[in-house]
């Protein structure tokens, strides 16, 4: 059996994720290795019905405290019921948005306290942390101009102000410089086989054995 691994994504809407994570789970099963794919919010019945209230524009009045909790609860159904017994089976868990998330977009963009995100967050998800996390960094303009040729209505986070985008973006940013050794940056503005071309690059040492 082999190791598992735990894999995030993160970066703004548009930047690529999904695109990534789908190459790479290609990827991955042709060099042998099992893997499973998870986003957040959602990944379980609890979790998807999380991300219908978190991203509906019904509730526009949702305030911070609830925000934070939701995404928290989502997250701790998720690790428990998948991710951790999967990591336990050895396989490889590709997470598309985690705990930096929320860090980055509920501490810098929505300016709440930072250690009390991160305390909520390391209680629901008793401390699991990434082995690896792949940051698509975008602009914030060519983060909404992909929003705007995909279509459809905006949910209620991409509602929010480009001034909120920015904070998230530099708080992306920030956490991939404070921690050098699990971040990977990865330039969301070259093409998806250049990104990936990147990507495959540094997995295939982490993935080893
Ligand atoms: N490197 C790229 N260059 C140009 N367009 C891209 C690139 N990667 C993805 N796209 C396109 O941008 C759009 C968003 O891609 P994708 O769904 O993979 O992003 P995402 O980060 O998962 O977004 P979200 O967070 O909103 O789910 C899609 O139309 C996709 O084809
Ligand atoms: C996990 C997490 C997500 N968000 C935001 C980021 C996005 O706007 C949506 C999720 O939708 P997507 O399909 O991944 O773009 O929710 C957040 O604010 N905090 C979080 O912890």
């Amino acid at each position: 059996m082999g190791k598992g691994r735990f894999i995030t994504f993160e970066g703004p809407e548009g930047a690529g994720k999904t695109t990534q994570i789908r190459l790479l789970e290609d990827y991955l099963r042709l060099k042998g290795k099992e893997c499973i794919t998870v986003r957040e919010p959602g990944g379980t019945p609890i979790g998807d019905g999380i991300r219908q209230i978190l991203l509906s524009t019904e509730f526009s009045d949702m305030r911070p405290r609830t925000e934070i909790l939701l995404y928290a609860a989502s997250r701790a159904q998720l690790v428990d019921q998948v991710i951790r017994p999967a990591l336990e089976q050895g396989k490889i868990v590709l997470c598309d948005r985690y705990v930096d998330s929320s860090i980055a977009y509920q501490g810098y963009g929505a300016q709440w306290d930072l250690q009390e995100v991160i305390q909520i967050n390391e209680w629901a998800t008793g401390g699991l942390k990434p082995d690896r996390t792949y940051l698509l960094d975008l602009p914030v303009e060519m983060s909404q101009s992909r929003m705007k040729n995909r279509g459809g209505k905006k949910d209620r986070m991409e509602l929010k102000e480009k001034l909120f985008h920015e904070r998230v973006r530099e708080g992306f940013l920030s956490l991939a410089q404070s921690a050098p050794e699990r971040y990977r940056k990865l330039d969301a503005c070259l093409s998806k086989e250049e990104i990936f071309g990147q990507l495959a690059e540094d997995i295939l040492n982490l993935v080893k054995d």
